[in-house]
C-alpha cells in the first residue's frame, strides 16, 4: 500500500529522519509511536510531500510518489488530518469541507453525504464558523475535510491531543469504523496507548528519527513500551 524506503530529512544541518524504511499493509490500522521530537509529525509531513527529502522514495499503490507535489498526493489518494487539526477559523464548516472537493479526481462539486453521515454535528452546524467549535467538532471536521477528498489512505497526526475523554472514545470508533467498514488504510501518530490498542492492528515505534521496533499491536510488549514510550 504505502512504502517508504530509505528515507532521509534534514531540518538544516539536523538529520531528523535517518534510512527510514517502512510498510504499511494495505487495510490495516497502523499506529506510529514514540516520545516527543522523535520525528513522528515530520515522517507524516514527508508521506504529504509538505516536508523535503534529501534522499529516499515513496511508493502508494504501486506507484512513485516520491517527486509527486503536496497539492497532487491528494488526488493520489492520501488524506491528511494535521497535528492542531489546521481548521480555517473564519471559514464556515461547510466551506471548510468544500475546500477538500478541489482535491478530487471525479470533479464532484457536492459534500458527500457520507460526511455527514459520519459526523451528524458538522451538518447541524454547516454555518457556523469553524473557530467557534469545539476541540473535537474541529476534530471532526478536520476528519471530514480530508475524507471529502475521497482518500485510500488516511494519515492522522495526534487525533485525540486536547480532546476531551469521552469524545476521543467517539473518535476511535470513528477511526476503527472508516478502517474496517469503508476500508481505507489509516496511518496515525498517537501518544496514548489505550486508545493506539484499541484502535490499531499494527504498531511502529520511533526512536531520534529511526523505526526501532514493528509488528502486530498485540506484540507490543511492556519492555518496548518501558524502553521508547514512557517518560
Ligand atoms: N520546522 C522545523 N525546523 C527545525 N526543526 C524542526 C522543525 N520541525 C521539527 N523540528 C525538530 O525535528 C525533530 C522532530 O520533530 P517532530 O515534530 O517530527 O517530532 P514528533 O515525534 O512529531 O514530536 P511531537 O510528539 O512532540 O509532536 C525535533 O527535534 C523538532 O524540534
Amino acid at each position: 500500500m504505502l512504502t517508504l524506503d530509505k528515507l532521509n530529512q534534514f531540518y538544516g544541518s539536523s538529520h531528523t529522519l535517518k534510512d527510514l524504511s517502512l510498510t504499511i499493509r494495505p487495510g490495516a490500522c497502523t499506529v506510529i509511536m514514540g516520545r516527543n521530537g522523535v520525528g513522528k509529525t515530520t515522517l507524516m509531513q514527508c508521506v504529504t510531500g509538505l516536508q523535503a527529502l534529501k534522499s529516499g522514495s515513496l511508493t502508494l499503490s504501486g506507484k512513485d510518489i516520491t517527486n509527486i507535489p503536496a497539492e497532487e498526493r491528494a488526488a493520489a489518494g492520501i488524506g491528511y488530518v494535521p497535528q492542531g487539526r489546521q481548521i480555517f477559523p473564519l471559514l464556515s464548516v461547510e466551506e471548510n469541507l468544500r475546500i477538500g472537493l478541489r482535491a478530487r479526481r471525479d470533479g464532484l462539486k457536492t459534500i458527500p453525504d457520507l460526511i455527514y453521515e459520519l459526523f451528524p454535528v458538522l451538518k447541524e452546524m454547516l454555518h457556523r464558523r469553524g473557530g467557534d467549535l469545539s476541540g473535537g467538532q474541529q476534530q471532526q471536521l478536520a476528519i471530514g475535510r480530508a475524507l471529502v477528498t475521497q482518500p485510500e489512505l488516511l494519515l492522522l497526526d495526534e487525533p485525540t491531543e486536547g480532546i476531551q475523554p469521552n469524545v476521543v472514545h467517539d473518535i476511535g470508533t470513528i477511526i476503527t469504523r472508516l478502517n474496517k467498514e469503508i476500508g481505507l488504510t489509516v496511518v496515525l501518530v498517537e501518544q496514548k496507548l489505550p486508545f493506539a490498542r484499541r484502535v490499531g492492528d499494527d504498531y511502529v515505534l520511533m526512536d531520534r528519527g529511526e523505526v526501532v521496533a514493528n509488528g502486530p499491536m498485540e506484540d507490543l510488549g511492556e519492555d518496548l513500551v518501558r524502553q521508547y514510550l514512557t517518560v
